[in-house]
Order: structure tokens, then sequence, then C-alpha cells
């Protein structure tokens, strides 16, 4: 199991945070401030030049920016060595259902999980939501695509076929 962390600024309306339902479960972790999530975490943030690939197997957890989309700004983090966004794929959430890129926490979270082999964990963590499962069928090709591949570069020629 990988650990999983959210930084959470309080922008979001926290009746539709999907890490609030996380952190609840005892699913993840809920940081206030930067300064408290793990500099070695696989920060995501879709901003990020490299994408989430199976080589980042060895960083010791995941942590999600978890804002709202107006406010997201990464500045604060844009020297932090292991940012990463993902690859395309689509959300299932039913604010952005069929948009691609624009997840929300969980389901960024979930497709790491999957990429980096942790499938069961993935499906753990979206199983509360009535969505959560049909984020996987919906990329359930480009996922098991994504989770073969050897690095990032491979990731993105990947992405290619899909978009
Ligand atoms: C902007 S917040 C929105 C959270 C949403 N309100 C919720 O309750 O889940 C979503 C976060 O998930 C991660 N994320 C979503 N899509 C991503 C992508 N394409 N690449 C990398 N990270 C992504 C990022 O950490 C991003 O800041």
């Amino acid at each position: 199991m990988i650990p999983l962390y959210a930084y959470r600024d309080n922008t979001c309306d926290p009746r539709k945070c999907t890490v609030k339902k996380l952190a609840q479960r005892g699913l993840a972790t809920i940081v206030t401030s930067i300064a408290r999530i793990p500099r070695s975490t696989l920060l995501l943030d879709p901003t990020a030049e490299q994408a989430v690939s199976p080589a980042d197997r060895h960083l010791p957890s995941i942590t999600a920016l978890d804002c709202s989309w107006e406010v997201l700004d990464t500045g604060a983090v844009s020297s932090w060595r292991n940012r990463r966004a993902l690859p395309f794929l689509v959300a299932a959430n039913p604010v952005n259902f069929g948009r691609p890129f624009r997840l929300t926490s969980v389901e960024a979270m979930a497709a790491t999980l999957y990429i980096l082999g942790e499938k069961e964990q993935a499906r753990t963590i979206l199983t509360p939501f009535r969505w959560g499962l049909r984020f996987l069928e919906v990329n359930a090709e480009p996922l098991e695509d994504y989770a073969q591949a050897k690095d990032s570069s491979e990731v993105v020629a990947i992405q290619a076929l899909y978009m």
C-alpha cells in the first residue's frame, strides 16, 4: 500500500470534496500546509512536464493538491523534483464527466496507483464513490497500456494513440 496525502486549502466545496471522504475512511491523510507535504512524494501537478509512469514505483507516497480548479496555483511547488502530470484519461465524476485531464483528486490518485501497479488500492479508494469504479471502466485500455510502459517517454508516446 502506498501512503496517500492531500494538501487542502479549503477552496473547494467541502460537500463535494473527494479527499475528505477518503480521510474519513482512513484512506488518505489531509495536510493543510505545503510545508507538511513530504518532499519525496510523487506530487500530482497537472502542469508538470513529466508524466506518471511505472518508473515512479520507488517514490514513497502520492500527494494531490486538493483545491478548486479556479485557484489551482502550483507556483509554490514548481521547484519540487517529483512533480508529475497524468497522461490522457477521462473523468468519470459527475462534475466533469467525459472531460480529459480534469480529474478529481481521488481519480488522479487512483490512476497513479494503477499505473504504479497498485491496482487493488486503486479500486479500494474509488469504491466509496457512486461513480468511482466507473473511472476504471471508462479508462481501462489506456490505464492498462500506461501500466505496461517503461518510463514517462513511453507513457507520452502511448497517450498520443488515445488523443
Ligand atoms: C484541482 S483539484 C480538484 C479537487 C476536487 N474538487 C475533488 O474534490 O477531488 C484536483 C487535483 O487532482 C490532481 N489531478 C487532477 N487531474 C490531474 C492531472 N491530469 N494530472 C495530474 N494531477 C491531476 C491534482 O493534484 C489536482 O490539483
